[in-house]
């Protein structure tokens, strides 16, 4: 498969930007209607960016909280610093207020303890400096350039572990299949990326090479990542698509000739088993009942080997609001809106008579996944065994 580089890359969406050291993200929660670029001027509207998902997505979350800093750390409002010490110390409460902004994807909190470390370690080597103006400066130079690094290099690496799925599907495909039919399920494209995305990314690449027939979607309620984001991302890329609603998963793999199914993540742990959108899971054990292939792609940012098997992951909850409602434009009037689909009431503290069960993510075990792809490579499940040598691939 040919060697992509950054040079040859196809029109796609973008999430965030940076113009004239000002940084603005699209927001997710109006695509794929209405294209509206938002100002993120401080770490506290990144957070609130994050947290309400005008932004989402692993690594563009991740990317989002580093370029915040980075601004910040440019800004008037920033105080003076007279000591190194200063500087971690007026920092270290911002990277955390950040961190807590969403607890499962690990690429953040990855993200924010490559900022502290520079901290530590800056903050040991200069604690005692004859010139605590230079130490001060060279702190913030050194934090600044870890901010750039979380988001720069989140594109180069997207680009190899596509080439990398988009091979292992290719070279285990099923004799005489000439083009593959993939699904993938929520959003892992440029717009949950600093660029050409994870899973989505290894349809890409497998399109680009010609050995794409079709590229399945789920639309992965409630947020609509797939039918509102991924769309909007296969039509950008010209891509053959065709979505399906969550519960037609089984019937699909049940009848029509699915050859593999593609998923990032949002927290790969130490055996494997990995937490991604909810309706993962269930993909996995029907894929498993159908003998199709299933891929996690994810950067190794992703990987947290801290923890050894996924019932130690933290899954958020989000509010049941957000399963109550469902945003789209008005066909009659052409206006953007947002409307209840559930009785008055469903879902609300105070009538805990009709709840809503509404997790962010699940759990799909080590067992029900083929492969691991990262940049550095692909960690095939063997034959029998429950775990996933994720190791192999960071
Ligand atoms: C490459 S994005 C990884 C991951 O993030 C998404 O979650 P969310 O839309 O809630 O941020 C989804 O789980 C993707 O697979």
């Amino acid at each position: 498969m040919a060697t992509m580089g950054k040079d040859d890359l196809p029109e796609m969406m973008t999430s965030i930007r940076v113009v004239e050291g000002k940084i603005e993200i699209v927001d997710q929660l109006l695509l794929p209607h209405q294209v509206q670029w938002l100002p993120i001027n401080s770490p506290d509207e990144a957070y609130d960016a994050i947290k309400s998902m005008k932004i989402r997505g692993a690594p563009a979350i991740a990317s989002l909280a580093a370029l915040s800093l980075h601004s910040y750390l440019s800004s008037p409002t920033l105080p003076p610093f007279t000591t190194p010490d200063n500087v971690a110390q007026h920092l270290l409460p911002i990277l955390d207020h950040l961190q807590s902004s969403r607890p499962t994807a690990v690429n953040l909190s990855e993200a924010m303890n490559r900022i502290r470390a520079v901290l530590r370690h800056t903050h040991s080597k200069s604690a005692e400096s004859s010139e605590p103006d230079k130490a001060v400066q060279k702190i913030m130079e050194k934090v600044k350039k870890v901010c750039m690094a979380v988001h720069d290099e989140d594109l180069v690496r997207n680009l190899d572990m596509s080439r990398n799925g988009a091979m292992w599907f290719w070279m285990n495909r099923r004799e005489g299949k000439k083009k593959l039919k993939i699904l993938t399920v929520c959003n892992t494209g440029s717009l949950a990326t600093s660029g050409y995305g994870t899973a989505l990314g290894v349809i890409t690449a497998l399109f680009q090479a010609g050995q794409l027939d079709t590229a399945y979607y789920a639309q992965t309620t409630p947020y609509h990542q797939g039918s509102r984001l991924t769309s909007l991302e296969l039509t950008t890329l010209k891509i053959p698509a065709c979505m399906i609603c969550d519960t037609m998963i089984g019937s699909l793999m049940q009848l029509h000739d699915i050859d593999g199914v593609v998923v990032g993540a949002d927290r790969i742990v130490a055996n494997g088993d990995t937490a991604n959108k909810i309706g993962t899971y269930q993909a996995a054990v029907l894929a498993q009942r159908h003998k199709v292939p299933f891929m996690v792609v994810a950067p190794v940012t992703t990987v947290d080997r801290s923890l050894k098997t996924g019932n130690e992951i933290h899954i958020e909850q989000r509010p049941p609001i957000e399963a109550t409602q469902v945003r789209g434009r008005d066909i009659s009037t052409g206006q953007l809106s947002v409307v209840r689909i559930t009785p008055e009431g469903v879902g609300e503290d105070d009538k805990p008579w009709n709840g809503v069960y509404n997790p962010s993510f699940d759990v799909t075990p080590a067992e029900l996944i083929s492969c691991v792809v990262t940049e550095k490579g692909v960690a095939e499940r063997q034959e029998g065994e429950n775990s996933i040598d994720v190791a192999s691939v960071c």
